[in-house]
């Protein structure tokens, strides 16, 4: 039986083309001078050193950590320091009315529905914890954090990485066979669902053929009870 639902954002609760024709590219255009800006901030401090962290080059100057951060942005690396950054950058957006959380309009109505029944529900997105609350505090809908349990970013692991799921079950108490995981990725299916979590695959645009796990093109199809 399913005690929890996790859900994934980009693609599953919200179009990708708001992440990456709206927001990407609004961190992209202010990064250099937020940073420099920004850059006594102790969480801006914190986040630059975890960059030289992972690249190795602890006397890494500014300059060429924002040279990197470009580089990351265009591969569309799921850098932890990255994502911290670039969610600090977005409230500035949020805040000043730039835009809001795009919000798939079946997605409202079904959390509401599963929350009544009894389940949790959490978020699972490579983009920080900060920057999922941003998204869901200043949505389309409004704030709706209060649907949410819990959020988890990739500073719990990978979301193509089977330990990351069996380390949020861990941390929630519950048995992979008690989570439901929402997500449009496959590979972030075939991860959780190694974990021995139950999936379903978000289709919101192009078919996945290659797909092995249950598919749905709208949260108003999914009952959780039936998985
Ligand atoms: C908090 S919305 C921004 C999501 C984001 O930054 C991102 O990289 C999306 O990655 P995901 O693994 O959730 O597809
Ligand atoms: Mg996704």
């Amino acid at each position: 039986m399913i005690r929890a639902i996790v859900t994934d954002i980009e693609g599953t609760t919200s179009d990708i083309r708001f992440v990456h024709q709206v927001l990407f590219p609004y961190a992209r255009q202010h990064l250099d001078s937020w940073i420099l800006r920004n850059i006594e901030q102790p969480e801006v401090v914190q986040a630059l050193d975890n960059l030289k962290s992972e690249r190795g080059q602890p006397e890494a100057d500014t300059a060429s950590l924002i040279s990197v951060l470009h580089r990351f942005m265009d591969e569309d690396r799921k850098s932890t320091a990255l994502k911290a950054l670039q969610g600090m950058i977005w409230r500035e957006g949020y805040l000043n009315g730039s835009f809001t959380g795009h919000l798939y309009p079946d997605v409202v109505p079904a959390l509401k529905r599963w929350q009544q029944q009894g389940l949790a529900l959490y978020v699972y997105s490579s983009g920080s914890v900060p920057a999922q609350k941003l998204l869901f505090g200043y949505s389309d809908a409004g704030d709706i954090t209060g649907l949410f349990s819990g959020y988890f970013d990739t500073r719990t692991g990978a979301k193509r990485e089977t330990g990351s799921y069996q380390q949020i079950a861990s941390q929630l108490g519950l048995e992979g066979q008690q989570l439901l995981f929402l997500s449009d990725i496959h590979q972030e299916l075939d991860a959780a669902k190694q974990a021995g979590w139950h999936t379903l695959q978000l289709i919101r645009g192009e078919a996945d053929s290659v797909s092995v796990h249950p598919q749905v093109s709208s949260f108003e199809q999914i009952n959780p009870e039936k998985v």
